[in-house]
């Protein structure tokens, strides 16, 4: 397997590349401080830096983060980055109708691990919200209830979750017992394959993640950077390459990922029955709510589909709305308030004062 593939290069981002030249070339950052970057190529861990045309030419948003695929051109040993290659997908909170805000974690992710604890941190609706969340932005799930040595029935929670009816695998872990590990390793960690640890504080991210990684690799997941004034600083990496070949993503502010609903459009369904339903309503943009002839509603009353799915559904879609709403409404004021400056200084300008 070559370099590139081994950090996650694929066809994607090899048709976006053939575009440059020879005398460029291509790696993926590690590590963001500040306005320095760390890049993973060919040849090694690379420092980085954004040449000022990219600088200039781009949105905050659009400037590299961690996951990205990177071109640069290569002087001593620095790499200076001309182009950010188009991207799969990104984990990203989008503020309402202000793209300036849109603030992206990571990129490029190919599944993404919503962990949820078998203690006091089991929550059907907000483990919805995080499906809801993933799969709005294009990105594949998968649910892992950790700490199942805690309770009794484990099952019986697993259950829960299958029941909701959402597509995608759910498994439960232990790093006590090692329950559900050789599993994750075996099933899902792919070769190559880049992931994410979602999750609230506390939930076990970091246990699993230095379970996978072993002592050996989680040494070498950090690096001494020497900063401005010559001093070494121990930066961690954010993308790390498990012993079996497969990537972790793992910044600061992914661990605050939270459970917002901050997407432009209205909710979506992403639930697979649910959506199924929708066809069938008589209105074909029916609201589910108390239009006549809702196929969705019948479903829940002959208990088809399950109540919980029909609430996040509901609650979702309305903080969804209620934030377009604001979203307008911020629109609108910050118009008016241009006017009033403009005006302003109209006034101003002929008045002389
Ligand atoms: N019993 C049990 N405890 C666990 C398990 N996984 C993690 N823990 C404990 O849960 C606590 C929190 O685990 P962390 O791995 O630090 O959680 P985290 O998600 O990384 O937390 P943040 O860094 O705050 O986001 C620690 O005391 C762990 O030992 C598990 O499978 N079983
Ligand atoms: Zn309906």
């Amino acid at each position: 397997m070559s370099f590139l593939t081994q950090y996650g290069w694929n066809p994607f981002f090899e048709n976006n590349y053939s575009a440059h030249t020879l005398s460029e070339s291509v790696g993926r950052i590690c590590t963001v401080f500040g306005q320095r970057y760390q890049i993973i190529t060919a040849s090694g861990y690379l420092e980085g830096e954004v040449s000022g045309s990219l600088l200039n030419s781009k949105e905050a948003w659009d400037l590299p983060k961690v996951g990205d695929w990177v071109v640069f051109i290569a002087t001593g040993d620095m790499g200076y980055i001309i182009d950010v290659l188009p991207r799969q997908n990104e984990l990203s909170r989008k503020s309402p109708g202000r793209s300036m805000e849109k603030q992206v974690l990571a990129t490029n992710i190919d599944q993404a691990w919503i962990l949820q604890g078998l203690d006091r941190d089991f929550n059907l609706m907000r483990l919805q919200r995080y499906l809801y969340q993933i799969c709005s932005l294009d990105i594949s799930p998968l649910v892992i209830l950790t700490k199942c040595d805690l309770v009794s029935n484990p099952e019986h929670y697993l259950e829960q979750v299958i029941q909701l009816g959402y597509t995608c695998p759910v498994i439960l872990t232990s790093i006590q017992t090692g329950q559900g590990l050789e599993e994750l390793r075996k099933l899902y960690l792919n070769v190559g394959k880049t992931y994410v640890l979602l999750g609230s504080s506390g939930v076990g991210k970091s246990s699993l993640l230095n379970t996978l990684m072993g002592t050996e690799i989680q040494l070498a997941g950090s690096v001494s950077t020497a900063n401005s004034k010559g001093r070494h600083t121990t930066t961690t990496r954010n993308l790390i390459l498990l012993p079996n070949g497969s990537l972790m993503l793992d910044t600061p502010g992914m661990r605050e990922f939270g459970v917002t609903v901050d997407q432009e459009t209205a909710a979506g369904l992403q639930h697979p029955q649910l959506e199924e339903l929708a066809l069938h309503c008589h209105f074909h943009d029916c609201t589910h709510q108390d239009e006549p002839g809702c196929a969705v509603r019948e479903a829940i009353h002959t208990g088809e589909l399950p109540l919980l799915v029909y609430q996040s559904y509901l609650k979702l879609t309305k903080e969804s709305q209620r934030f377009n709403l604001s979203a307008d409404e911020r629109r609108r004021r910050n118009k008016l308030a241009g006017r009033l400056s403009r005006e302003a200084s109209m006034y101003r300008k002929r008045d002389k004062y």
